[in-house]
C-alpha cells in the first residue's frame, strides 16, 4: 500500500467483539496528517479498543484499518518507531531515575530527540535525579509523554493524558501538545475533559456504542454553532431569559427599551460540553428504541479476559 500523505489513519467498518459482544461495531473514520483528533465518548464506548487497533496491540474482527499507510496487524518495526503511544497507566521501571529512563530509551530510537531537551520539554528538569516510584501521579504522566515523543513520532496517541493533572499543570502540558502539533505531529487524544478537547482538537470523534455519532470541529460539533443563543436580564428586578437565533436584534431591542446599559445582560450560547451531552443522551435513546441483538446479548454474556498482547 502506498502511503497518502494527506490521510494518517482511514478506517472503515472496523468491528471488534468480546465473547460475542460488540466493543466497536462499525466504525469508519478519516484523520489527516498534522491534525489533533479528540476521541470523546462515555465510559465503555470503544476508545481504548479503537485505539489499540490504530496502535496494533489488538485485533480486529473486520473492517479496513491503514495508519501511516499501513495495516497496524502486520507493519513492522520500522512503522512502529514512526508512532508514539502515551497509555492510560503506566508503570514499571520504579527505581530508575527520570534521566536514565529518558536516556536508555532514547537509544531505541535512531535520530532520537536529545534526552535533556525532552526532560525540559515536559517540565520534569527539576526531577530528572528522582527515581521514578517517587514521582506524583502527574509527573509519571509527563514521563510518559518523554518517553513516547523521544523518537520523533509522525503519529502520536495520547490516551487519557492529563488525569491527575493540577489546573496549572494541564495548561503547560496543552501548550506541549500544542508545540508537537505544530512541529507537524498527528495527535490522537482520548480525552474525558470537554475543556481539553475543546483546547486542542482540531476535529473532536464522539463515540458512543462502539460508533461515531457527530464528527466535526469543536465550535460545529452537533449543530453548536446552530443553536440558539440564551440571552439574559433584569428587568423590573426580575432576572429574565430569552432563547434567540438573533441575539443582536434582542439585545438592540432590550437597549432601546430599557436604556442603553441593559441591566445583568449576559448572551451565552450551548458549551461543548451542553452539546456532548445531548448527543450522548440522543444516541442512548435511539438505541434504547431499537435494541439490536448485540444489546440484549450483552445482558447475558461474560466478557472475555484481555487478549494476550502479540510483541
Ligand atoms: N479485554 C477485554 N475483554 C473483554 N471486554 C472488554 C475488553 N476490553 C474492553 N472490553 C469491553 O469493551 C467495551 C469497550 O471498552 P473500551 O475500553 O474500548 O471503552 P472506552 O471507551 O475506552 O472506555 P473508558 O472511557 O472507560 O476508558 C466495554 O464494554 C468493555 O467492558
Amino acid at each position: 500500500m502506498t502511503e497518502p500523505t494527506d490521510t494518517a489513519i482511514r478506517v472503515r467498518g472496523l468491528r471488534k467483539s468480546y465473547a460475542g459482544v460488540p466493543a466497536v461495531d462499525g466504525l469508519d473514520l478519516d484523520v489527516r496528517t498534522g491534525e489533533v483528533f479528540a476521541l470523546l465518548g462515555p465510559n465503555g464506548a470503544g476508545k481504548t479498543t479503537t485505539v489499540e487497533i490504530l496502535e496494533g496491540y489488538r485485533h480486529r474482527d473486520a473492517g479496513d484499518v491503514s495508519v501511516l499507510g499501513h495495516d497496524p496487524q502486520s507493519a513492522g518495526a520500522g512503522w512502529r518507531k514512526r508512532i508514539g503511544i502515551v497509555l492510560q497507566s503506566s508503570g514499571g521501571h520504579d527505581e530508575i531515575t527520570v534521566e536514565e529512563l529518558v536516556g536508555h530509551f532514547a537509544g531505541y530510537y535512531p535520530g532520537a530527540r536529545d534526552p535533556d531537551e525532552v526532560i525540559a520539554a515536559v517540565g520534569l528538569d527539576e526531577k530528572r535525579r528522582t527515581r521514578a516510584r517517587h514521582l506524583s501521579g502527574g509527573q509519571r504522566r509527563r514521563l510518559d509523554v518523554a518517553l513516547g515523543i523521544l523518537g520523533h513520532p509522525a503519529l502520536l496517541f495520547l490516551d487519557e493524558p492529563t488525569t491527575g493533572f493540577d489546573p496549572e499543570a494541564r495548561r503547560e502540558f496543552w501548550a506541549l501538545i500544542t508545540s508537537l502539533a505544530d512541529g507537524g505531529t498527528t495527535i490522537i487524544l482520548t480525552t474525558h475533559y470537554l475543556d481539553e478537547a475543546e483546547h486542542l482538537a482540531d476535529r473532536l470523534g464522539v463515540i458512543t456504542a462502539g460508533r461515531i455519532v457527530a464528527l466535526d470541529t469543536p465550535d460545529r460539533l452537533g449543530g453548536r454553532d446552530q443553536d440558539q443563543a440564551i440571552v439574559g436580564w433584569t428587568e423590573d428586578g426580575v432576572p429574565r431569559t430569552a432563547r434567540t437565533s438573533e441575539p443582536t436584534a434582542l439585545v438592540a431591542e432590550l437597549s432601546a427599551r430599557l436604556g442603553a446599559e441593559v441591566p445583568a445582560l449576559t448572551v451565552t450560547r450551548p458549551t461543548l460540553e451542553d452539546v456532548y451531552l445531548r448527543l450522548i443522551d440522543g444516541a442512548a435513546t435511539t438505541a434504547s428504541a431499537h435494541p439490536s441483538p448485540s444489546t440484549a446479548r450483552s445482558t447475558i454474556q461474560p466478557a472475555d479476559p484481555q487478549e494476550p498482547v502479540p510483541s
